[in-house]
C-alpha cells in the first residue's frame, strides 16, 4: 500500500552525479513511488555556487549550507555526492545523528573511514549505503554482501577505473605512447584536468580497499592497498605483452591467503592473457572477475562511471534504504566480522616478465639465470636478443613471491653484465 507522507530526500552535491539523480528522480518519480511504497521529495539541494542554472531543480531548494540542511531534523535519507573527505565525512556523521540514513557515492571517503561512518550508522540505527562507490553502475556491492553471502569469495579481480583502461586500451589497439593516449582521453572528457587520481592508481586503491573489505567480511582501509600506477607503461611493454598473448591492464586484486589467514589487496599495471575476460574490457569501461568455493567464477561488466549510470546505483540504493525505512528496519551492515590481517606486498605470489639490457657476450645467461636460482625464483622461459654487443633478456618466471623477486632485481642490478632493468611487470589471471 502507498504511504501518502513523502519520503524527504536532501541531495549533498549536483554537479556530474548530482544533477542526474535529480533529474531521475523527477523523471521516475511515479515508478520510484511504486518500488518503494511511498513518494520521494526532494527536500534540498547543497552545492558550492547558488547561482549556476541548474535545469528541472526548482532554484527555492538550493542551498549553500549544507550543514543547517542535514540538520533539519525532518529528512529521511541524504544523498551525499559532494566527494572527498570533508566536508562529506562530517556531513555525513551529522546527518545519521539528526535522524536520516545515507546514501554516498563517495569512494575515498569510505575507503579511508568506512568503519567510522558504519559504526557511526549503527549506533544511530541508520542506513549507510554505497553501491554506486565501486564501479559506477555495475552492481557489485550487493551481491558481494549479499547474494554471495553465503559463500566463500577467494579472489576479486578487477578494472575498476574507466580512464586508465580508456588509455590502455588505446595504447594496445593503436601504438599510442602514454602522453598521447591520455590527451584524447582527457579531450574525451575521461579523464579529468589533473589525472593523478585515476593514473597512479589512488582511485581504483580506493575501489580495492572497499571491494577486499566487503568480499572478504574483513577491515581494509586504503592505506592497506599496496599501489602502483600505469604512467611508466610503454608502446614496448605492449609488444613484449603481444608476444606472450597477453595485453595490459590496470587491475585491482584482492586475494584470500591459501590458508585462509590473511589477505591482501593492490592494484597495478599487469600483463593478463587475451584469453581472460578481462582481457576483452575495452574503452572505459569497467569489469570486476569474482572467484569463489560455491559459485566458481562470475564476472560484472559495464559502465563505471558517468552522471547517469553513477546515478542509477545511487537510486537502486535510494529505493532500498527508502523501503528499510518504511518497514522500519535497516539493511545488513558493515560485515567485518574476520578481522584477517592484510598481509603486505611482499608476500603476494605472482608471475613476472622482466626485461634487461644486457652485455651480448659469453656467460651472462648462465650469470642472471644464477642469480635467479639464488633467489628461489624459478625461470619459465628466457629469450634473448642480441646486436652491436648488447642485448635484451626477457624472463619469464614461474610463481614466486614479490619479496623473492625484490631481491632478485636487487642482486640483478649488481651484475656488470646487466646495463639496466628496463620494465617489471607482473602477469596475472592465469
Ligand atoms: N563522476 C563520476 O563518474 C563518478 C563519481 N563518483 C563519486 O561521486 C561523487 C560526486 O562526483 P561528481 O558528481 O563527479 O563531482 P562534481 O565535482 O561534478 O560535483 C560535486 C558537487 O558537490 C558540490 N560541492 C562541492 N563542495 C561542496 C560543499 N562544501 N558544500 C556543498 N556542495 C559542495 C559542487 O557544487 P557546485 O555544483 O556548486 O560546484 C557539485 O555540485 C564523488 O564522491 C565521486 O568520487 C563515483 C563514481 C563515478
Ligand atoms: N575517475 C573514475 C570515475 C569514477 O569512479 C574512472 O575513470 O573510472
Amino acid at each position: 500500500m502507498m504511504r501518502t507522507r513523502p519520503l524527504k530526500v536532501a541531495l549533498l552535491g549536483c554537479g556530474v552525479v548530482g544533477s542526474e539523480v535529480a533529474r531521475i528522480m523527477t523523471t521516475h518519480a511515479d515508478d520510484l513511488a511504486a518500488r518503494i511504497g511511498a513518494p520521494v521529495e526532494l527536500a534540498g539541494v547543497a552545492v558550492r555556487r547558488p547561482d549556476k542554472v541548474r535545469e528541472g531543480i526548482d532554484p527555492a531548494l538550493i542551498t549553500t549550507d549544507a550543514t543547517a540542511l542535514v540538520k533539519r531534523g525532518d529528512l529521511d535519507i541524504v544523498v551525499e555526492v559532494i566527494g572527498g573527505i570533508e566536508p562529506a565525512r562530517t556531513l555525513i556523521t551529522t546527518a545519521f545523528e539528526h535522524g536520516a540514513s545515507v546514501v554516498s557515492a563517495n569512494k575515498a571517503l569510505l575507503a579511508q573511514d568506512g568503519a567510522a561512518l558504519h559504526a557511526a550508522a549503527e549506533e544511530h540505527g541508520k542506513d549507510l549505503y554505497y553501491e554506486a562507490a565501486v564501479a559506477g553502475a555495475i552492481p557489485l556491492i550487493r551481491p558481494l554482501r549479499e547474494s554471495l553471502a553465503g559463500d566463500k569469495v577467494n579472489r576479486v579481480l578487477g578494472i575498476v577505473n574507466g580512464t586508465t583502461n580508456f588509455i590502455l586500451d588505446k595504447m594496445d589497439s593503436t601504438g599510442a605512447g602514454y602522453q598521447e593516449a591520455l590527451d584524447e582521453a582527457t579531450a574525451l572528457g575521461y579523464a579529468e584536468a589533473d589525472p593523478t587520481a585515476d593514473v597512479e592508481g589512488f582511485d581504483a586503491a580506493a575501489k580495492a580497499a572497499i571491494l577486499a573489505g566487503i568480499a572478504f567480511h574483513t577491515r581494509v582501509r586504503l592505506d592497506d592497498v599496496h599501489r602502483e600506477g600505469m604512467t611508466e607503461v610503454t608502446a614496448a611493454d605492449f609488444a613484449s605483452a603481444k608476444e606472450m598473448g597477453c595485453t595490459i591492464k590496470l587491475l585491482a586484486i584482492c586475494e584470500r591467503a591459501e590458508d585462509g589467514a590473511s589477505v591482501t589487496a593492490r592494484v597495478h599495471p599487469a600483463m593478463i592473457p587475451l584469453s581472460h575476460p578481462l582481457a576483452s574490457v575495452r574503452g572505459a569501461y569497467n569489469a570486476v572477475f569474482v572467484e569463489s568455493d560455491a559459485s566458481g567464477q562470475l564476472m560484472f561488466y559495464g559502465p563505471g562511471a558517468g552522471g547517469s549510470p553513477t546515478a542509477s546505483a545511487v537510486l537502486g540504493d535510494l529505493v532500498a534504504v527508502g523501503r528499510n525505512r518504511l518497514g522500519g528496519t535497516t539493511g545488513p551492515g558493515e560485515s567485518a566480522y574476520a578481522a584477517l590481517p592484510v598481509s603486505s606486498m611482499g608476500e603476494v605470489v605472482t608471475r613476472y616478465h622482466i626485461s634487461l639490457d644486457v652485455a651480448d657476450k659469453p656467460g651472462v645467461l648462465a650469470q642472471v639465470a644464477t642469480v635467479f636460482a639464488e633467489h628461489g625464483v624459478s625461470i619459465d622461459t628466457v629469450r634473448q636478443q642480441g646486436k652491436d654487443g648488447e642485448a635484451s633478456l626477457v624472463v619469464v618466471t614461474h610463481r614466486a613471491s614479490d619479496a623473492a623477486l625484490g631481491g632478485t632485481v636487487e642482486a640483478l642490478r649488481k651484475l656488470d653484465t646487466v646495463r639496466g632493468v628496463a620494465s617489471i611487470m607482473r602477469v596475472e589471471g592465469e
